[in-house]
């Protein structure tokens, strides 16, 4: 979705102060990077890669969508790291979990920075977007906050908004299940926004608060496309006077906007915490007096707002991709579910006391992760140092992007890759009690979240809403395929997606969910 009040400056050539010289600043643009390129003696090979074009190098080979699948299939053709140019910037497209971890994880302290988003970071968010902001002490103050109120056990204290939303969700779905779509964001962004500011559940997904978030998360990922705004061929506009550059005075009033929604967000936080009657929730955390983490009031109101806005979609995606999978694969559906009936019984909804005791379920949940991340080329990184590896040369500045797809189906650690196999997270005779062991992923058994001080900040609250909604949804329901008027089952296309930007979902789809028995809804209590 772009924004109406910055679309009139997205496009290069527009009818603005500074478009009408655009040719000239494109000519300049192109001037500077063709002096720095000739100017620029490697100081050993690069990375393989296909060969591109002068000048632009591979900047036009890169498809639009599916991206991935490009990168997988030329890091098969030139290897587990793949070298590209983008008209002058180098780029490196890193395609197995060992070459991730080895710079990623291992050489965290020069890999951990971002590419610089002139337009998407520093003005419309005042570089205080923790996953867009540089490796310096903004991005630190605001990560170690994210971490204090996220780390494992920390985000137990979430456990019971998460339980009552996946009741709700249960409920939703027992009651309109053609709906699920919808009752599945609801229930996420209720969720999400209860952890951060604490209140009453959300009643749509339309809530005109999540919308306006949502809207802002959409405006920075547009802005962040390459093209989308000058400013980011020619760095040295973003220093124009606001009154040569509308794009720019637009940007810093959106800025300021969205500022006062945020502090006013926080603000009814601060005013709960002060009566000292509150429910304890991410914002609190930020708010209550003689917190040790520093941030400014503007960098504590964006934080949380930021950490809304990160969570929301992402997780509602992968449980659209759970609900795919179940409808593919009901032999794995009526596992999980003889297991949940086995250790929760047909009396009560599961909780978070059950997790331990649900091995299956637990591989059903990494299974979808891995099978298709949300976010398959993950958040690029940046090199901040002259670097080698493994004979090659890559110089500060290179971009580094870890294709998560590609490596989550890597056939030498995940055999038969394209299989939906919960199975494939225990020891060869499938003994649930005996875990396989999958190095260099941060412990998750895929790489899903990413990597190195950069991995999300988020993953513990991502797999506690996944845990307690997949568990409440497959005690409470079938889920399948529906049967077209031959008799056949209509099987979704489960390579079809979309690509919003900011997270990759399956492509919306018909599905069956019926209640297991005649009297589950009585069994919810009184939601
Ligand atoms: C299934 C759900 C999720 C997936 C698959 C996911 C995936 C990712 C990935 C791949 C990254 C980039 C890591 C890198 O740069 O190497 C990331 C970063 C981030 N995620 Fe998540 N995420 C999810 C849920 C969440 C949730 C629930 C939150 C907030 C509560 C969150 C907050 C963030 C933040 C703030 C960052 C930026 C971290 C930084 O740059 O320091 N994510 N996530």
């Amino acid at each position: 979705m772009e924004d109406p009040s910055l679309a009139s400056s997205n496009s290069l050539l527009r009818t603005d102060v500074l478009s009408r010289n655009a040719y000239l600043l494109i000519g300049l643009a192109t001037l500077t990077l063709l002096v720095s390129w000739f100017n620029k003696k490697p100081k050993g090979p690069f990375p393989p890669g296909p060969k591109g074009i002068p000048f632009f190098g591979n900047a036009f080979q890169l498809p639009h969508s599916y991206t991935w699948f490009k990168f997988t299939e030329w890091g098969e053709q030139y290897g587990p790291i793949l070298g590209l140019n983008m008209a002058g910037q180098p780029m490196v497209v890193l395609n197995t979990g060992k070459v991730c971890a080895d710079l990623m994880d291992r050489r965290s302290v020069i890999y951990s920075d971002r590419p610089r988003f002139i337009m998407a970071s520093e003005i419309l968010t005042g570089g205080m977007l923790v996953g867009f902001a540089n490796y310096g002490p903004i991005w630190r103050r605001l990560r170690k906050a994210a971490h204090l109120g996220l780390h494992l056990r920390a985000a137990e204290a979430y456990y019971p908004i998460e339980e009552r939303e996946a009741a709700i969700l249960v409920k939703d779905l027992l009651q309109s299940p053609e709906s699920w779509d919808s009752h599945i964001r609801r229930s996420i962004a209720s969720t999400m926004f209860n952890v951060v500011y604490n209140g009453k559940p959300l009643a749509t997904k339309e809530d005109p608060t999540v919308a306006k978030i949502n809207a802002l998360m959409h405006r920075v990922v547009q802005a962040a496309l390459p093209g989308r705004f000058l400013v980011e061929i020619i760095p040295w506009m973003r220093y124009l006077p606001d009154w040569m550059a509308g794009w720019k005075r637009r940007g810093k009033q959106r800025f300021r906007e969205d500022s006062e929604m945020f502090k006013g967000f926080l603000q009814n936080v601060k005013n709960e915490v002060a009566t000292g009657e509150y429910e304890p929730s991410f914002g609190s955390h930020l708010v209550y007096p003689g917190n040790p983490h520093g941030l400014s009031k503007d960098e504590e109101a964006w934080l949380a707002g930021i950490i809304f806005g990160a969570g929301s979609d992402s997780t509602a995606g992968t449980l659209g991709w759970f609900m795919l999978l179940m409808a593919l694969h009901p032999e794995a559906q009526k596992k999980a579910q003889e297991e949940i009936d086995r250790v929760v019984g047909r009396h009560r909804l599961p909780n978070f006391e059950d997790r331990d005791s649900l091995p299956y379920v637990n591989a059903v949940i990494q299974e979808v992760l891995r099978w298709h991340p949300v976010s398959p080329l993950g958040l690029p990184h940046r090199l901040m140092e002259d670097d080698w590896y493994e004979g090659y040369f890559l110089p500060k500045g290179t971009i580094v992007v870890s294709n998560i797809y590609g490596i989550n189906r890597d056939p030498e650690f995940f055999p038969d890759s394209d299989a939906f196999r919960p199975e494939r997270y225990y020891n060869e005779d499938e003994d649930l009690t005996k875990k396989a062991e999958f190095d260099d992923t941060h412990g998750q058994g895929h790489y899903s979240y990413g990597f190195g001080r950069r991995v999300c900040v988020g993953m513990n609250l991502a797999n506690n809403a996944l845990f307690i909604n997949i568990v409440s949804i497959l005690w409470a329901v079938n889920i399948n395929c529906p049967v077209g008027p031959d008799g056949k089952k209509i099987i979704p296309d489960r390579t079809k997606f979309i690509d919003d930007g900011l997270v990759v979902r399956p492509e919306q789809f018909d599905c069956v969910i019926e209640p297991r028995e005649h009297d589950v809804n009585d069994k919810l209590g009184g939601l």
